[in-house]
């Protein structure tokens, strides 16, 4: 395995940290960590980083054992949620940094790799800018070139997308993920956003209180969710209790179709664009519909519907927890 998380602890004051991670990570993947502020993930990247030492526990890079190695010497780099510019240094010279103060390469050796990674993010002609010019997107980017310009074998990426406004945000997510393939680098991803982690991973580590609560694909997560927390974390569920047990039903699995005599009332509709979310009640509960296209969009508050979920034919899609 190319890299290998072993019981990995470290806990600060009050019982908070990191409780003990397992993880493996193949080489090339991008794997997010994804969890509410608290959980752990910064901490996780700060003991892949070097920045923090574990109070127990292994990290193993291709086999060896690097767990006690200085951040300077270790094949990771680290893109921070603030990018951490130098201000007062040009787009080029701060991707030159890590190879003149890391590598202790002289500037005109630096300066064709620093160009060539601009030329990968797309920000050639920008050598001279000063960090203050740039958007916010720009500026990403150049924490993106710093950060690859060493050569790293993993890449840590700590909410690298956040300050950025939704458009931007989406695009760049894109952009990671094309530049991710083409490197073929390996990427560790922090994020609390679902959209971002669905669409961007080839594993997911859901993270509760220090402790992952399931690492699966993102259709794994999605579908087979182990816990109500997970479910709840990733996407919208219904809790549908039945015989004892506890179903859970994504909004997008509940159908509808107007019925007079049916058992359900519309109580609520928001109208999205591609798909409306209702609120139907039937008394006692509140299940929640996701519908797509246009005949979705068809129902109005006070309708009287029948409802399920799962395919009419085969009955309900067993997804208990
Ligand atoms: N240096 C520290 N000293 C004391 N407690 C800390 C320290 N760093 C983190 N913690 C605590 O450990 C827990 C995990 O923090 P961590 O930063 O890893 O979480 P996170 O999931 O990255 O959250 P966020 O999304 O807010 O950054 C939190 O409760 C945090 O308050």
């Amino acid at each position: 395995m190319f890299l290998q998380l072993k019981g990995l602890k470290k806990i600060y004051e009050d019982e908070k940290g990191l409780k003990n991670l397992d993880l493996e990570i193949e080489e090339g993947s991008f794997v997010t960590l994804l969890g509410p502020s608290g959980c752990g993930k910064t901490t996780t990247l700060n003991l892949l980083g070097g920045f923090i030492q574990p109070d127990s526990g292994h990290i193993l890079l291709e086999g060896e054992d690097i767990t006690g190695l200085p951040p300077e010497r270790r094949p990771v780099s680290t893109v921070f949620q603030s990018y951490a510019l130098f201000p007062h240094l040009n787009v080029l010279d701060n991707v030159c940094y890590g190879l003149r103060f890391f590598r202790g390469m002289k500037k005109k050796e630096a300066a064709p790799i620093a160009m060539e990674e601009l030329k990968t993010v797309g920000l050639s002609g920008y050598e001279t800018a000063r960090i203050g010019e740039l958007s916010g997107g720009q500026q990403q980017r150049v924490a993106l070139a710093r950060a690859m310009a060493t050569g790293p074998k993993i890449l840590l990426l700590d909410e690298p997308l956040s300050n950025l406004d939704a458009g931007l945000r989406v695009q760049l997510r894109e952009e990671l993920k094309e530049l991710q393939k083409k490197l073929g680098i390996t990427m560790v991803f922090v994020t609390h956003d679902q959209e971002e982690a669905l669409s961007l991973s080839d594993k997911i580590v859901v993270m509760e209180k220090g402790v992952a609560v399931q690492t699966g694909t993102p259709r794994e997560i999605y579908f087979s969710p182990v816990s109500r927390y997970v479910a709840s974390f990733v996407g919208k569920a219904n809790y549908i209790e039945e015989n004892g047990r506890v179903q859970i039903v994504r909004p997008e699995d509940v159908w509808m179709e107007m019925d007079p005599s049916g058992d359900y009332t519309v109580w609520s509709a928001s109208f999205m664009g591609a798909h409306t979310l209702y609120e139907l009640e039937n008394g006692s509960n509140v299940i929640k519909a996701d519908l797509f296209g246009r005949e979705g969009s068809l129902f109005s508050v006070g309708d009287r519907v029948r409802a399920g979920w799962g395919s009419r034919k085969d009955g309900p899609r067993d997804c208990h927890l």
